[in-house]
Formats: structure tokens, sequence, C-alpha cells
């Protein structure tokens, strides 16, 4: 395979970039409060610019209070990035990581600052989110973006990202091991309850957004081939590979909902959400469902508040058996797979990668790694876009088309 990287760009037609010296790796992650007086500050982070008033941020506030105010995410990171570490050396990998987060302590421009004055000028970053659109792709581009221009790093130091990863063994064969955990697990409470025969049904589960983010998510000659919406074709491509690899999955029903619907009711976000779809299922005489929430990486606040607690509810009341597959979290095929993810784009001693080849296991994929113009883009309030890393259109300022 031979590719033609453009010697002035550093990448070839279909987005793919040519391996570099990166001398460091930034953990870009949504970051979360560590205690009560850190959870409405957080949430202002999170709602910045959308005036949304303290009341309403309270309600949120209500997931993380009864969790002391922390929510899991910055532990889970500090776990993942100690893993990643252990992989690196493991391979001799002398690259540093360092974390940052959008919307709490380590902050990105903090992050990159401390980069920079450690010495290093070539960052590769690798993100807690594995699919595209505006909230799990290009926003985490644009906190790059934003961040290199506020510290006045731009042109000095450079930032790249690594692909999406939604396709890759690493992400999928976790929930795969789940999946057939968790059916065994939903079938012995059939069985304990007395309806052994019970059907079971397996739901996929991602975050839900807008549906105006959802249709602007991805290339435009790549969606207009697309039955539906990118940000949906990559789950329904994820759940697919999964219930490839799960011999007791076969012949079960299955679905993909949408769980953490927020902002205001009369814009449309994706559906149905994951509570009415389990009543419906009810009625339509499922027994017991399996949960697979395949839109994260870790099991943070998300997870354990809307899927734990009010799904698993809704299952209570209703009468059906429920089990929750785990998320990669520090699955060790996990690490090992964004390690490989990291050394498809790190350059050795020669310039070629550390890993050749690209591996997926899923529809869409292997993604690319630097976005065309507009990609997934948002048009702010003023009727801008936000400056962003590994694209093609990092302007401030520019008016959206
Ligand atoms: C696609 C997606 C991911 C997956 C990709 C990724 O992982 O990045 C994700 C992750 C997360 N979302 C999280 C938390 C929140 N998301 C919110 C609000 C929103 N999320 C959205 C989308 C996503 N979100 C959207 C379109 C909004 C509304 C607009 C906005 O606000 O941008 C709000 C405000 C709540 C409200 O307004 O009701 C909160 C508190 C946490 C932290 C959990 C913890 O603390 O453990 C995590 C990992
Ligand atoms: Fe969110």
């Amino acid at each position: 395979m031979s590719q033609a990287f453009d010697p002035r760009t550093g990448y070839d037609e279909s987005g793919v970039m040519a391996p570099k010296a990166y001398d460091a790796i930034l953990l870009a992650s949504f970051g979360g409060p560590e205690g009560q007086d850190d959870v409405l500050p957080f949430l202002r982070n999170v709602t910045k610019g959308r005036g949304i008033p303290d009341e309403r941020l309270e309600e949120v506030a209500v997931h993380y209070r009864k969790n002391g105010g922390v929510s899991p995410i910055n532990a889970q990171n500090r776990a993942l990035k100690a893993a990643l570490e252990a992989e690196l050396a493991a391979r001799d990998i002398s690259v540093p990581i360092y974390w940052g987060n959008r919307n709490w302590a380590p902050y990105v421009p903090e992050t990159i600052t401390e980069i920079y004055n450690a010495g290093h000028r070539k960052v590769l970053m690798l993100s807690t989110s594995a699919y595209s659109g505006y909230s799990s792709c290009r926003q985490y581009r644009e906190d790059l973006g934003v961040a290199l221009r506020e510290t006045g790093l731009e042109g000095k130091l450079e930032v790249d990202k690594v692909r999406q990863y939604f396709d890759t063994p690493a992400f999928v064969t976790p929930f795969m091991e789940g999946l057939s955990d968790s059916l065994a697990k939903v079938r012995e409470q059939l069985r304990s309850s007395g309806n052994p025969e019970g059907e079971i049904k397996i739901v996929f589960v991602t975050h839900s957004i807008p549906t105006s983010d959802a249709q602007a998510a991805g290339p435009r000659d790549l969606v207009a081939n697309l039955e539906t919406d990118l940000y949906s074709a990559q789950h329904l491509a994820v759940a697919d590979a999964i219930l490839a690899g799960v011999p007791s999955a076969a012949g079960l029903e299955h679905s993909l909902v949408f769980q953490s619907r927020s902002g205001a009711p009369h814009v449309p976000w994706l559906e149905p959400d994951i509570n009415d779809a389990l009543a419906q299922y009810k009625d339509e005489g499922i027994a017991g469902v399996v949960v697979v929430p395949i839109g994260f990486v870790s099991d943070h606040m998300e997870v354990l508040w809307d899927l734990d607690t009010e799904a698993k509810d809704s299952c209570a009341e209703l009468g059906l058996a429920f089990h929750r597959v785990p998320t990669p979290g520090t699955h060790t095929d996990f690490v090992s797979g964004m390690v490989d993810l990291l050394s498809e784009r790190l350059a050795g001693p020669d310039g070629t990668a550390l890993k050749s080849g690209r591996s997926s296991v899923a529809e869409l994929g292997p993604w690319f790694d630097v976005c065309r113009p507009n990609c997934c883009a948002k048009v702010m309030r003023d009727g801008t876009v936000k400056p962003t890393i590994a694209a093609v259109d990092s302007e401030v300022g520019v008016p959206a088309p």
C-alpha cells in the first residue's frame, strides 16, 4: 500500500496522516466534579454561553450530589492514563501522556501549556469519545483550536488527533465479552423467577444528540449514501460487530435507543428514549433486557445515573429482568488497542509507523485522521465557527457556510 502524502499538509486525499515523531500524547476528556462545591461551577462550564439558570442546573446537579458531588469520570481517566503508560512502557515506547479536560481541571489550556513548557512540540491527541459528531469529535478538536489560540501556542505547538475508533477491535471486543456475560446473567434471573423461556432483548444505547447535530455529522459525500444519519449509522455498525462476536446472542431481538436527552423540549433529539422503549418492549412480551452502553468509554455519571439508576428502576417497575454490560474502561483489550491506535501514527526511527495497517472490525471504518471543511460543524450564536485542529477549516471568525 503506497500512500500519497501531500508534503505541504502531511496527509493524503482520504485524510490519512503520515506518521510523525510525536513527543507527547494528550488524553482529552470531558472532566467532572470532585466534590459538592465543584458541581455548579462544573455544570456552568458544560452549559457555558447558553444562559441556563442555576435553578435548572440544580436539577442535573442532583445526580452528582447523590454521589457526594463526585463524578467517577476523573478517577476513570487517571486509571486509563496509568494503564496506557504501563502498556507504552511494556512496548518500549517512551512518549509521555498528559491529561486535559473540557469542563474541569486539569483543563486543556493548562495541560498544553505544561506540555510546551516541558519542551514538547508535537502532540498526538486521544479523546475518550469513539464516534463522529459535534459533541463526540468536533468539540474536542475545537477545545484544542481554542486553547492553542488562548495560550498563544498556535504555530508553536502542533496537535494532531488519532482517528475516531468506534470500529476498532479495541472498542468492540470488551462489549462482546460483556454482552456474553450479561446474557447469561439475565437468563439466570429469568430461570430463578420461573420464566426460563422468557424472551430477552439486547438494547444498545448511546447518548442522544439533537437531530440537527446528527444530520450535520460527517463528510457530505459519505453521508449521502447512508440510510440514516452518520452518528446512528456508526452505532448500528458497532452493534452489528458486537453481535457477530457473541454466539449466545444469535436469534435474539435487538435495538438502538438513546439516553440522557437534555435541552429545550421543542428541539428534536434522537429517539426513542431508553425508558420509553423499555415500556414498549414489556407490552410486546419481552421478559428481560441486556443494556449495552456503546456510546461511552467508561462507567461515568451518564451510565451510573441514566442506566444503572433510571433504566434499572424502569425495568423493576415493569417487571423486566435487567443487566447492564460494562463499558471498555481499562479492559486490557481496550488499553492495548488504544496503544495500537497511537502506534499507527507514531513514527519509529526510520520514519515509518510503529504499527502498520489500521485495524477495523465494523462497517464505516477505518475512520480518517483529518476532517474535511465543515465536518460536524456547528454554527455559534454569533454566526462564526470555532477554530479547530485536525482539519482544514481552522480559521476563527469565519462565517459559517
Ligand atoms: C455525544 C455526547 C457524549 C459522548 C461523547 C463524550 O464522551 O464526550 C457526552 C458525554 C458526556 N456528557 C456528560 C455530562 C453532561 N452532558 C451534558 C449535555 C450534553 N451532552 C451532549 C452530548 C454528549 N455528551 C449534548 C448534545 C448535550 C447538550 C448540549 C451541551 O451541553 O453540550 C450536560 C448538561 C446537562 C443538561 O443540560 O441537562 C452534562 C452534565 C459527561 C460527564 C459524565 C460524568 O460527569 O461522569 C460525559 C462523559
Ligand atoms: Fe453530555
